[in-house]
């Protein structure tokens, strides 16, 4: 029996029966590869696409050459808002992402239960363990004026030195965390530093839209759930996958100035001005942790892409023009790569932390160092 594109396995398993030639298991199998490897392939509708980003040439655009005279930090101090009881995982991925893609340096601030567990996992994170709980603090109002003010200052105190904060990577959803957290977010305008919002930070953003309304170096960097949530608050409807590009433009536009990368498939990423798709070849693994890798990396790109387009002073030849558009796209076609090596590699068995190992391989290949 030959099996075309467009079968799904139901069709091959009845037309087998039909035809009384059930087929050993082993076959099955391998037809039943087959079809989803057609069908990846088949769907990508978007590959060669107007919309399309020339992802490559952006990567190679704006990763700095290496250059003696350059110091530390040079290449981009990234610091990941994120970090609580649940969830250590999160915020490690996305700040060690961003060390793996050159960044210099690469701070977590997070709460004081989560800061000795991601600290074990690398020596490279510098690891601030300022953010409270509401378990930790206690219900007298005065007690959490003092702790909320303390806490925002310790952030305050580092952040005219970062390139790029990423907010949101294991977060939680704390009241009292996520109100300190939009203090956080609003000194970050004020010291006009780009601010990516994932995570749990999609869900503080969604609830109060003034924190990134009109700033046009935010980001938010929403999953279908996210999503989803983000078009049910700003448009009032559902999402509607007829009209991907033009309903995310308007996304991006009712918000104000953001860039939104919408991630799936195929990722999508708007300004309010244009739409562009980044849909080269990924892992069919949907472990999690992905898009927190996506975050640190979108971050790296974004501080490569401002300092490039402030010290070219209009003279770069690039397309799209916008950093946050340029970081976006760069970080998605990175990562969608090393995810795609890591699972050549390693198959069903493939990780976070396998794709992690593989940033630097996937950014060689297209931008060798030297
Ligand atoms: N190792 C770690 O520390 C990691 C920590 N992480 C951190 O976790 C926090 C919450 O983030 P999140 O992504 O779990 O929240 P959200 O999107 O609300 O999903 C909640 C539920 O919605 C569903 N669901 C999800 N995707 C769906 C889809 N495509 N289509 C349909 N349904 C979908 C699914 O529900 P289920 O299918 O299990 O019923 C899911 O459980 C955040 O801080 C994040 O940074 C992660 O980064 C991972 C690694
Ligand atoms: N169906 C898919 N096919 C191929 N790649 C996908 C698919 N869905 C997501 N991705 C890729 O994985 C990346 C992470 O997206 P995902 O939806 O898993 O984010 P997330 O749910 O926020 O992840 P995390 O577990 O880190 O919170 C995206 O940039 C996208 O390129
Ligand atoms: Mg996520």
């Amino acid at each position: 029996m030959i099996v075309k594109h467009g079968m799904n396995y139901l069709t091959v398993l009845n037309s087998a029966r039909n035809h009384k030639l059930a087929p050993p298991l082993a076959v099955l199998r391998r037809q039943q590869f087959l079809i989803r490897v057609l069908g990846v392939r088949g769907d990508n509708r978007m590959q060669g696409s107007k919309f399309e980003a020339d992802s490559d040439n952006i990567l190679r655009a704006i990763t700095p050459v290496f250059d003696p005279n350059r110091h530390k930090g040079q290449a981009g101090k990234i610091a990941v808002i994120g970090g609580c009881r649940e969830y250590t995982g999160a915020p490690y991925f996305a700040a060690i992402s961003a060390l793996k893609i050159g960044a210099d340096l690469s701070h977590v601030f997070c709460t004081k239960d989560a800061a000795p567990v991601i600290k074990s996992y690398s020596p490279e994170l510098i690891v601030h363990p300022v953010l409270e709980e509401s378990y930790s603090v206690g219900d007298r109002d005065r007690d959490k004026d003092h702790i909320s003010r303390r806490v925002v200052a310790e952030v305050d105190k580092w952040m005219e030195r970062f390139d790029c904060l990423v907010v949101g990577p294991g977060l939680g959803r704390d009241p009292f965390l996520l109100d300190c957290v939009s203090e956080i977010i609003k000194q970050a305008r004020q010291s006009n530093v780009p601010i990516i919002i994932d995570g749990d930070g999609l869900f503080l953003v969604t609830n109060n839209l003034g924190l990134v309304s009109g700033y046009p170096l935010a980001i938010l960097t929403p999953n279908v759930n996210e999503y989803k949530r983000l078009v049910q608050k700003v448009l009032n409807c559902e999402v509607n996958d007829q009209d991907a590009h033009g309903q995310l433009l308007s996304l991006a536009k009712q918000i104000g100035e953001v860039t939104i990368l919408r991630k799936g498939k195929c990722d999508l990423i708007s300004d309010g001005e244009i739409v562009k798709s980044v849909s080269n070849h990924g892992s069919p693994r949907r472990c999690g942790g992905q898009g927190d890798i996506l975050s640190g990396s979108v971050a790296v790109f974004l501080s490569w892409a401002r300092q490039l387009i402030l010290a070219d002073e209009g003279n770069l030849i690039i397309s799209p023009t916008n950093p946050t558009m340029l970081g976006c796209i760069a970080g998605s076609a990175l990562l969608r790569k090393a995810a795609s090596l890591a699972f050549e590699d390693r198959k069903r068995s493939t990780l976070t932390t396998d794709i992690i190992e593989c940033l630097g391989r996937s950014l060689e290949d297209i931008c060798p160092a030297c």
